[in-house]
C-alpha cells in the first residue's frame, strides 16, 4: 500500500490533514540513522489513529516520542514498515536476496560477528524477513552465536542448502557445513569460490535484508567477496582504541574504493557497562569512532556497550534479544537495526 502513494505529493484519500501546528511538530521528528524530518506523506491519520508508514524497517520503539509529544500524543500510533527493494552493486540478479548488506572489520576481534548477528534478530524481530551468510569462512562463528551447531544440513529437492531458522534469521554458514579447521587452510580462489557457492546454493526464501559476516581484515579475499556480491551497503564495525580505528580506516578506504557504498560505522566495546552497578567506563578511550566517523565522512550508526551480558547470550547460542526481550542492554542493538536500515535506506535514494 505504503509504495502507491510515498511518491505522491498528496496523502490517499480518506486521509485527514494534520493541522498546521502538528505538522510542524512532525517536521521535527527524528528517527534513528535518518537525517533531517521525514517526508511528510510517511504521516497520515484517520480520525484518532495517526501512522507513520516507513519504506524500511524500524522497531515500535520510533513511535515513542510521538506518544509521548504535548501535541501528537493524543493520537493512537501505529507503525507500518513495507521494506523497499534498493538498487546494489549486481542488478541483474533476481530480487530474493532483498537488501545485501556485508559487515566488516579491518582487524579480528572487534566483534563483527556479534554486530551481525545482533542486527539480524533486530531487524526480524521488527517482522521483517531476514537471511544472514556467514562468509567469515577462516573462522565461522554464527552457528555457536545462534545456537543449532550440530543440526545436520537439509538439502532440498534442487540439490540446494536449506537454510538454518534460528531466532528468527534464516541462517547459512560453512559452520553447518565443514569442520571449522578445514575451512581455515583455504587460500583465496577457494575460499572466494566456496563462499560464493554458500550464497547462490542456499535455498533463500524472498528476503527484505541479507546480512554478510565478511572474514576480517582488507585484503583480497575481503575485497573479492564484496565485489561478487550484490551489495546495498558496507557497515565497518570498529572499537574505539587507535590500533582499531586505523584499522577501520582501510576498511572504510577499501569499500570507497571499488566503489561500494559505505553506510556507516559501528562503534563496539564503546564504553564499559558493569553489570552489578551500571557504571560506564570508556576503557577504551573516548569518541574514537566518532572522530573517525567524522574525519572520514561516514555516519556513526551506533555505539554498543561492552557488557558481559552481551557475551555470555552468544557463547549459549541465545543472543540477549532473544533470551531476554526485556534487558536494557537491548535498547542499543535495537536502536543500531534501525538506523541501518534508515541510513542505507537515505543513502540509496540520495541524488547523485
Ligand atoms: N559488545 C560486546 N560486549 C561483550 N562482549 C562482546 C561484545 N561484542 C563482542 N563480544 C564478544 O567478543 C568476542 C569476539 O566477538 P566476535 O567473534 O563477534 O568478533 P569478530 O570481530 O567477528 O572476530 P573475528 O572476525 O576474528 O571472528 C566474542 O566472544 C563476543 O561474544
Amino acid at each position: 500500500m505504503l509504495g502507491k502513494w510515498l511518491g505522491k505529493k498528496s496523502a490517499p484519500e480518506n486521509d485527514e490533514t494534520f493541522t498546521a501546528a502538528e505538522r510542524e511538530q512532525l517536521q521535527q521528528f527524528r528517527i534513528p540513522g535518518y537525517e533531517g524530518p521525514l517526508p511528510a506523506a510517511w504521516f497520515s491519520r484517520q480520525g484518532q489513529q495517526a501512522r507513520l508508514s516507513l519504506p524500511f524497517s524500524a522497531g515500535p520503539q520510533v513511535l515513542e516520542k510521538l506518544q509521548q509529544d504535548a501535541q501528537l500524543g493524543h493520537y493512537q500510533w501505529q507503525l507500518d514498515c513495507q521494506v523497499e527493494k534498493l538498487p546494489n552493486s549486481q542488478p541483474e540478479l533476481p530480487l530474493i536476496y532483498g537488501n545485501v548488506i556485508v559487515i566488516s572489520s579491518g582487524k579480528g576481534g572487534v566483534g563483527k560477528s556479534s554486530v551481525a548477528v545482533q542486527l539480524a534478530v533486530a531487524l526480524a524481530e521488527n517482522g521483517a524477513s531476514v537471511g544472514l551468510l556467514d562468509a567469515d569462512i577462516y573462522g565461522p562463528s554464527l552457528p555457536t552465536m545462534l545456537g543449532g551447531a550440530d543440526e545436520k544440513q537439509q538439502i532440498n529437492d534442487q540439490n540446494k542448502m536449506q537454510p538454518h531458522l534460528r531466532h528468527g534469521v534464516y541462517v547459512s554458514s560453512l559452520g553447518f557445513l565443514a569442520d571449522s579447521k578445514d575451512a581455515a587452510i583455504w587460500r583465496g580462489p577457494m575460499a572466494s569460490a566456496a563462499l560464493q557457492q554458500l550464497f547462490r546454493d542456499t535455498a533463500w526464501p524472498r528476503l527484505d535484508y541479507l546480512i554478510v559476516d565478511l572474514p576480517p581484515g582488507t585484503g583480497d579475499i575481503q575485497l573479492t567477496i564484496a565485489q561478487k556480491l550484490p551489495v546495498t551497503g558496507a557497515v565497518v564495525v570498529t572499537t574505539p582504541q587507535n590500533v582499531a580505528l586505523a584499522d577501520a580506516e582501510k576498511g572504510i578506504a577499501m569499500f570507497r574504493k571499488v566503489g561500494i557504498p559505505l553506510t556507516g560505522l559501528i562503534e563496539n566495546m564503546s564504553h564499559y557497562h558493569c553489570p552489578a552497578c551500571g557504571h560506564e567506563e570508556a576503557i577504551f578511550g573516548q569518541h574514537g569512532g566518532r572522530k573517525t566517523a567524522e574525519s572520514h565522512q561516514v555516519p556513526l550508526l551506533a555505539q554498543l556497550p561492552l557488557a558481559s551480558p552481551i557475551r555470555q547470550a552468544l557463547d549459549q547460542g541465545q543472543p540477549l534479544l532473544t533470551a531476554e526481550p526485556q534487558h536494557p542492554l537491548n535498547a542499543a542493538i535495537r536502536e543500531m537495526a534501525t538506523a541501518v536500515a534508515a541510513q542505507l535506506y537515505q543513502q540509496a535514494k540520495k541524488p547523485v
